[in-house]
C-alpha cells in the first residue's frame, strides 16, 4: 500500500500567546490518500484556512505533526511548494500585469515549458490572457489564481474555497479541473464552507467546527451515520385519503410519514418510493404531483454540529448561513 499523500495528527495551532491565544486548530487528525479529493468542510473561523496553511508551510504548528507528500512542511516548505498548487485564500493579483504573465511567473519557478495561456484556456480565460489582471473582475482573478495552482500538473493541489467569487459555470470548470487532476492521481485537498459544492466533488469530508474534527468520512457514510440517507417524497393528492399514514408506514423502507391537508409528505429509501406512491393510491386519492429531494449537507452538517454538541455539552452554533 503506497504512504498516504499527506497525514496530519494532533495538529494543534494557536495564534498569540497567554489569556488571548486563539486556538484556530485544535488536536485535528486526518489522512489524505493520494488521488483523493479531500474536503474541509465547516462555518466561518472554523480553522480551515490555517490548516491549509500549515500544509503548505506558510504557518508553523504549535503542537502535532503534518506530513505532505513524505515531507515536512514546516523544515522543507520550498520542497513542498515545488510539487504543489496552492490556491491561497484571497489571493491578491498584480493589477499591472496579464493574466498570462501571472501564469508565465509560475511557470518559470516551477520549471514548466508548456504556453502559459493553454492553463488559462483550461479555466476558460484564454480570450483574457492579455489584459491586465487589474481589470479583471473577481470571478476572473479566482479562475487567474486557480489556474496559477494548476500549472505543471502538480502532485498537490491545495485550494481555499476554489469557488469563492465564481458563477456556476465557473464552479462546473473548478469541479471538471479537480476531476481531471485527481483522475491523474493529484491529490486535491480543498476547503469550502458552500456545502452544496463540496458534495459534487470530494471523495471524503472532514467536518471542523472550532478548530476541532467532527466527523471524517465519505458523503455517502455520513449520510448514513446521521440518518441523513432518506429520499424525502411530497405527493400532492386530490382528496385527503383516510388510513394514509397507516398504509404507507407499512411500506417497507419508509422511515416517516405525515399528512397536511392535501399533501403527503414520505421519507423512504429510494427503492421504497414507488410502492410508498402507490400505497397512498391505495386508498382511493390520486397522487397529481411528486417532488422528491435528499436531505442537504447543510442539514448534515447542523445534525453533526448538534450530535456534538450534545456528546460534548458545548453550545455548538452551526453558522453556516449558505443556501443551496
Ligand atoms: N493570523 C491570525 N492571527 C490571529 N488569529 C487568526 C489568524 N488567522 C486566523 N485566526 C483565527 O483562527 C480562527 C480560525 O481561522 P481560519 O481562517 O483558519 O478559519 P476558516 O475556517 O478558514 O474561516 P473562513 O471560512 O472564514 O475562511 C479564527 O478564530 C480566526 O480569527
Amino acid at each position: 500500500m503506497p504512504a498516504p499523500a499527506l497525514h496530519v495528527d494532533g495538529l494543534t495551532k494557536r495564534y498569540g500567546n497567554g489569556p488571548d491565544a486563539t486556538t484556530a486548530v485544535d488536536d485535528l487528525s486526518f489522512t489524505v490518500e493520494r488521488g483523493e479529493v479531500f474536503g474541509l468542510l465547516g462555518p466561518n473561523g472554523a480553522g480551515k484556512s490555517t490548516t491549509l496553511d500549515v500544509l503548505v508551510g506558510y504557518q508553523r504548528p504549535t503542537d502535532g505533526h503534518v506530513d505532505v507528500l513524505g515531507l515536512d512542511p514546516t523544515t522543507e516548505p520550498a520542497a513542498v511548494r515545488e510539487r504543489t498548487g496552492v490556491l491561497p485564500d484571497g489571493y491578491g493579483v498584480y493589477p499591472e500585469r496579464s493574466g498570462r504573465a501571472h501564469v508565465e511567473y509560475v511557470a518559470t519557478a516551477r520549471g514548466v515549458d508548456l504556453d502559459p495561456t493553454t492553463w488559462l484556456e483550461r479555466v476558460d480565460l484564454g480570450d483574457a490572457a492579455s489584459r491586465p489582471a487589474g481589470e479583471y473582475s473577481k470571478g476572473m482573478r479566482q479562475r487567474l489564481a486557480f489556474a496559477m495552482a494548476l500549472v505543471g500538473d502538480p502532485d498537490l493541489l491545495v485550494l481555499d474555497e476554489p469557488s469563492t467569487g465564481l458563477d456556476p459555470e465557473g464552479v462546473a470548470t473548478v469541479r471538471e479541473r479537480i476531476e481531471a487532476a485527481s483522475d491523474r492521481g493529484t491529490t486535491v485537498v480543498l476547503s469550502s464552507h458552500r456545502l452544496a459544492q463540496v458534495e459534487r466533488v470530494c471523495d471524503r469530508l472532514a467536518v471542523v467546527h472550532d478548530g476541532s474534527l467532527l466527523a471524517v468520512d465519505d458523503l455517502a457514510s455520513l449520510r448514513n451515520a446521521y440518518g441523513l440517507d432518506a429520499d424525502r417524497v411530497r405527493a400532492g393528492v386530490d382528496t385527503r385519503p383516510d388510513g394514509v399514514r397507516e398504509r404507507v408506514s407499512a411500506v417497507d423502507g419508509v422511515t416517516a410519514v405525515s399528512v397536511d391537508d392535501d399533501v403527503v409528505r414520505v421519507e423512504c429509501t429510494e427503492r421504497a418510493k414507488k410502492p410508498a406512491l402507490d400505497a397512498i393510491e391505495t386508498t382511493g386519492a390520486t397522487v397529481v404531483d411528486v417532488d422528491v429531494d435528499r436531505p442537504s449537507l447543510e442539514e448534515l452538517f447542523l445534525r453533526i454540529a448538534d450530535d456534538d454538541a450534545t456528546a460534548t455539552g458545548h453550545d455548538v452554533v452551526a453558522r453556516t448561513g449558505e443556501s443551496r
